[in-house]
C-alpha cells in the first residue's frame, strides 16, 4: 500500500485496499458511488463519488451528520431508491454490479444477499399480523419450505436474536413487545434469508441507551458468528468507536475521512471528524434522537460550493480550499481530503 495514492475523479479500483484485510477478496466493493434526485425542479447531490470495500465478518461504520448521505447510499445497495434517481459509478457485491440490475432481479437477491434493518421497528412491523407469522412469511419469500418449517426457523432465528420467552411472543402482536424486543424481530426477519450483507441503518438510535448496547452485541455477534458482513450508519461515533472494525466519515454525499477505528479516533485528521467528536448532542424531536450539532450551516446539496464542501464552517479553512483536496491514503490505511489535517496534539487538546 503506497501512502499519499491519491483518489481523484478516476478511482482505480484494482488499487484500493480501503479496509484491506488481505483475507481473500471483498465482499461488498463500491467506487465512485453517485445520486442525484431531482424534486421540485432542483437537483439534490446526496452521494458525490463514494468508494469503499467490505470484507466479511467485518463491520464498517460510515458516520456524519444528517443528510450527508449515508441512507442514500445503502438504500442504493439495496435497490430502494425512487426509479428517477440518477445513479453512476458501480457496486459490486461478490462482483456482481448491482447497478442497473431490473427491480426483478434486485427483489431476488434484497434480503438474501443483503438486508436492512432500519430506525423504527414499529413502523416496519405489519401491526396485524402475528410475530411469528412475519418472520415465517419472510422466510418462505426466500426459500421453498412448507409452513410448518418454514414456522420452525421461525422460532430458530427468535432464539437466535435472543428474544426472551421467544415461543411465547412467537404469538404475539408488535404492539405486545418493547422497543428493544421489535428490534430483535427486525432482525430475526432480515436474518431470514442468511444475508451476507447486513444493513443497519439508525437501527438503535429510538432506544435507551441500554437496550441499544443489547441490540449491538447481538449485530456483533451475529456478525461473528455467521460470517456476515456488516455497515453500520449512524450519526454516534461513539457507537462506531465501540462496535466497527472500520469507519468512513461522511461529509456532503462524500467520504471525507476513512481508517480502521482506532486509527481514526487516536489520530483525527479531519477537522469535521474533530468537530463531530465535539459536537454537544442536541435532541432532535422528528429523528427521536440525540443528534450532533456542528456550528454553521449544513451544506446546501442543490449547489455545493467548489473545492471542500466542509470550507464555509471550517476553523483551518484557507483559499487553498477551493481547490478540492483529494481523498488519499496519506498514512497508512488512514484516509482523509484535507488540505490543513488536524495534528496529533491539536485532536488530542
Ligand atoms: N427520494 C429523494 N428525493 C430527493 N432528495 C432525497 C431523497 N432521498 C434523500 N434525499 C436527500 O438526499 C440527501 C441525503 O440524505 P440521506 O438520507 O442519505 O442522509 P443521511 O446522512 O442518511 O441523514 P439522516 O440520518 O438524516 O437520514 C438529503 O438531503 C435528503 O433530503
Amino acid at each position: 500500500m503506497s501512502p499519499d495514492r491519491a483518489i481523484t475523479t478516476e478511482p482505480e479500483p484494482d488499487e484500493l485496499h480501503l479496509g484491506a484485510t488481505d483475507t481473500g477478496a471483498p465482499l461488498l466493493e463500491v467506487d465512485d458511488l453517485r445520486v442525484r434526485f431531482t424534486a421540485h425542479g432542483r437537483r439534490v447531490h446526496a452521494v458525490n463519488g463514494l468508494t469503499y470495500r467490505l470484507w466479511p465478518g467485518r463491520m464498517l461504520a460510515i458516520v456524519g451528520e444528517s443528510g450527508s448521505g449515508k441512507s442514500v447510499s445503502a438504500r442504493t445497495l439495496m435497490g430502494l431508491l425512487p426509479p428517477t434517481a440518477e445513479l453512476s459509478g458501480s457496486a459490486r457485491f461478490d462482483g456482481v454490479e448491482l447497478l442497473g440490475l431490473s427491480e426483478r432481479e434486485m427483489r431476488g437477491r434484497r434480503g438474501a444477499d443483503i438486508a436492512m434493518v432500519f430506525q423504527d421497528p414499529a413502523r416496519s412491523l405489519n401491526p396485524t399480523m402475528r410475530i411469528g407469522a412475519q418472520i415465517t412469511e419472510a422466510i418462505r419469500a426466500h426459500a421453498q419450505v412448507s409452513k410448518d418449517q418454514a414456522g420452525q426457523d421461525a422460532l430458530e432465528l427468535l432464539r437466535l436474536v435472543r428474544l426472551a420467552a421467544p415461543e411465547r411472543r412467537f404469538h404475539e402482536y408488535p404492539h405486545q413487545l418493547s422497543g428493544g424486543m421489535r428490534q430483535r424481530v427486525m432482525i430475526a426477519i432480515a436474518l431470514a434469508a442468511n444475508p451476507r450483507l447486513l444493513i443497519a441503518d439508525e437501527a438503535t438510535t429510538s432506544l435507551d441507551v441500554t437496550t441499544q448496547a443489547q441490540i449491538m452485541e447481538l449485530l456483533l455477534d451475529l456478525q461473528r458468528r455467521l460470517n456476515m458482513a456488516v455497515v453500520l450508519i449512524s450519526h454516534d461515533l461513539g457507537l462506531a468507536a465501540s462496535y466497527a472494525e472500520d469507519v468512513i466519515v461522511m461529509y456532503a454525499g462524500r467520504a471525507v475521512e476513512y481508517a480502521p477505528t482506532s486509527t481514526l479516533f487516536e489520530h483525527v485528521r479531519m477537522p469535521y471528524t474533530r468537530a463531530l467528536l465535539g459536537a454537544v448532542p442536541v435532541l432532535d424531536r422528528e429523528a427521536h434522537a440525540l443528534l450532533p450539532v456542528i456550528p454553521g450551516q449544513p451544506p446546501d446539496l442543490g449547489s455545493l460550493p467548489d473545492g471542500c464542501a466542509f470550507r464555509p464552517r471550517c476553523p483551518a479553512a484557507t483559499d487553498e480550499c477551493a481547490q478540492a483536496p483529494p481523498f488519499a491514503e496519506h498514512e497508512p490505511g488512514h484516509w482523509w481530503a484535507c488540505w490543513h489535517p488536524v495534528t496529533d496534539e491539536e485532536g488530542a487538546a
